[in-house]
């Protein structure tokens, strides 16, 4: 048999990773997940390779409860213990041990302490730059003066109603481009490309604005940057620090950076020089609607900047600054919104029509007739069917198993709320949310069918309030949890909603079988060749 490369160096690095991890501290937390016990040499890996293939399967085991009749039992509640591996429920924190560092699942009970720990102890920079690679891909600046959270909450959320007519415009342009303007066949649509265009475009429009969101080749260079940045962040995660900045170097990134940067630069100065000569709002917070032609936030995104990075005042490290940020805004909505989306799509067309489709429908047609044809916050939050139509999608296939993951980062270790033991340095501390959004007890299946999706469970009854789209809870943490819970949720819901709203009132959809969704590690994702059949209404 001929010897190859790969056949000395696989076993080496098996040797090595299973050596690291077998003599890696070891937590004195249970351990959830397959072949976890440290055997022999390279027992561990296919262990760790197992718990990254099954996450969802080993977080659900984890989590898993008995009945509350037998939890009471105290002999069977030790059975549980040993035997059953149930600790979220019992209140207890569990690890799956993975190649990365330690991954600790805080159980339900905890999650107001965990809300509360200091960010000297807990930190979601520490975990975002690890997860994501931040840092090499759009540079330190992004996470380390991070004035886009101000902008998101200060700029985006307040200016919301006098901008949803250009995200209307830009909704019903993605349409005409995608079915045809006049086209009232049916029509194939892979809809988890067609989500993210669409999402790319909105991000687009907001902060650079027409004509260049409509331009193809900048629609195109924004797509293939946000997918650029997941398969990168993935790779970059495995590799050892030094090499990082090669590798992106050698990746497409750059380039399709510079393309973009290129392309916003007459923007971004256009912005800064009109802000120089006018002694506006030095604060940085933007209150009116900008005016002209170009009509987007561009002068508010320029002025937080300026007032939020003094030291930033060439004009080239401003046109490069303010792309990175329009990029990282960019990668927001091509994440979860991109997600939701193509759920929300998914679920429509694969749960019975006459349960939700129709009575969407006309939800929609009542409010919008009511209005004049035109969307405004006000009247977006009269779509309650609506409303609770899309929770309950992003509550059942939430973008990830877990959430509001957290870095230790004191030295000393973080010592977790009930005493059990000390977290070290390095660990990550994180919430189940999609067992705890697959819980039973939370949420009790649809009456007749006992399918788990219930659509108009948020909506409000004569016994219960309704509970909104933007809410967050301790049974609902799709927009995280804490002192980072997401400041783009107004602006989001309302984006989302408008987004479903369109699509129902213009589109019309054949029903579907909704074919199991692509889980990988953490990932839970709709297959992207996962196609729709839609075609556009005679009416429109
Ligand atoms: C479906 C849509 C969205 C979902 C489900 C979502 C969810 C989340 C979650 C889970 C977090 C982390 C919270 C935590 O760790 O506790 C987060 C953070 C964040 N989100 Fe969103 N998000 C969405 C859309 C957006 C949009 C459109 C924007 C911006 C324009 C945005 C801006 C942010 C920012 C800036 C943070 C970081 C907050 C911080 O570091 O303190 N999000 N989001």
């Amino acid at each position: 048999m001929m010897l190859n490369e790969y056949s000395v160096v696989l076993p080496v690095v098996i040797l090595c990773v299973s050596l690291y991890l077998a003599f890696r501290k070891q937590l004195s937390l249970p351990v959830v997940g397959r072949l976890t016990s440290p055997g022999l040499f390279g027992f561990w890996f296919p262990g760790v390779v197992a718990n990254i293939l099954n996450t969802r399967e080993v977080l659900e085991k984890g989590y898993r409860k008995v009945c509350l009749w037998l939890r009471d039992k105290i002999c069977v509640r030790i059975c549980a213990y040993w035997f059953v591996l149930q600790y979220s429920l019992n209140d207890k924190a569990f690890f799956i041990p993975q190649l990365e560092a330690n991954n600790i699942l805080i159980p339900p009970a905890w999650i107001k302490a965990y809300k509360r720990a200091p960010t000297s102890d807990l930190n979601l920079d520490g975990a975002i730059e690890d997860n994501l690679q931040i840092k090499y891909l759009l540079g330190p600046q992004i996470r380390q003066n991070s004035y886009h959270i101000e902008w998101t909450r200060d700029s985006l959320t307040p200016l919301m109603p006098s901008i949803l007519d250009w995200l209307h415009e830009e909704i019903t342009d993605c349409l005409d481009q995608v079915l045809g303007k006049d086209n009232h066949d049916f029509q194939k649509v892979k809809i988890f490309p067609f989500s993210l265009s669409l999402n790319c475009r909105i991000a687009a429009r907001i902060v650079v604005g027409k004509p260049l969101c409509r331009d193809v080749k900048f629609q195109y260079l924004c797509e293939q940057h946000s997918q650029l940045l997941v398969v990168l962040s993935m790779i970059l995660k495995f590799l050892p620090d030094w090499c990082k900045p090669l590798v992106v170097r050698m990746s497409p990134l750059r380039g399709v950076q510079r393309q973009i940067i290129d392309l916003v630069r007459p923007l971004v100065l256009e912005s800064y020089r009109k802000l120089k000569q006018s002694d506006r709002d030095p604060k940085g917070t933007a209150t009116e609607p900008p005016e002209g032609e170009q009509q987007s936030l561009m002068d508010s995104l320029v002025r937080t900047a300026v007032s939020r990075t003094p030291n930033l005042t060439a004009e080239e490290n401003i046109v490069h600054e303010i792309t990175m940020r329009f990029l990282s805004i960019l990668f927001l909505f091509s994440g979860s919104p991109t997600l939701t989306v193509a759920n929300m799509v998914l679920d429509l067309v694969s749960e019975p029509r006459e349960l939700y489709s129709d009575a969407l429908r006309s939800e929609i047609a009542s409010v919008i007739e009511k209005y004049g044809g035109r969307w405004t916050l006000e009247n977006l939050k009269e779509l309650d069917l609506t409303d609770s139509f899309i929770k309950e999608s992003m509550r059942l296939r939430p973008a990830a198993f877990t959430i509001a993951g957290r870095k230790v980062i004191n030295p000393k270790g973080y010592t977790l709320p009930d005493n059990s033991a000390t977290v070290p340095f390095g660990s990550y501390l994180t919430l189940p949310m999609y067992a705890i959004h697959h819980d039973q007890n939370h949420y009790p299946p649809r009456t007749g069918d006992g399918s788990d999706f219930d659509g108009f469970r948020f909506k409000g009854t004569e016994d219960n309030e309704a509970v909104p789209l933007v809410g967050s809870s301790e049974t609902f943490l799709s927009w995280g949890a804490g002192r980072h819970i997401c400041p783009g949720r107004f602006a989001s819901a309302a984006i989302l909603k408008m987004c479903l709203a369109e699509l129902i009132r213009k589109c019309d959809f054949k029903p579907r079988n909704r074919i199991s969704d692509v889980t990988f590690a953490n990932i839970y994702v709709p297959s992207k060749t996962l196609t729709v059949e839609m075609r556009r209404l005679n009416s429109e």
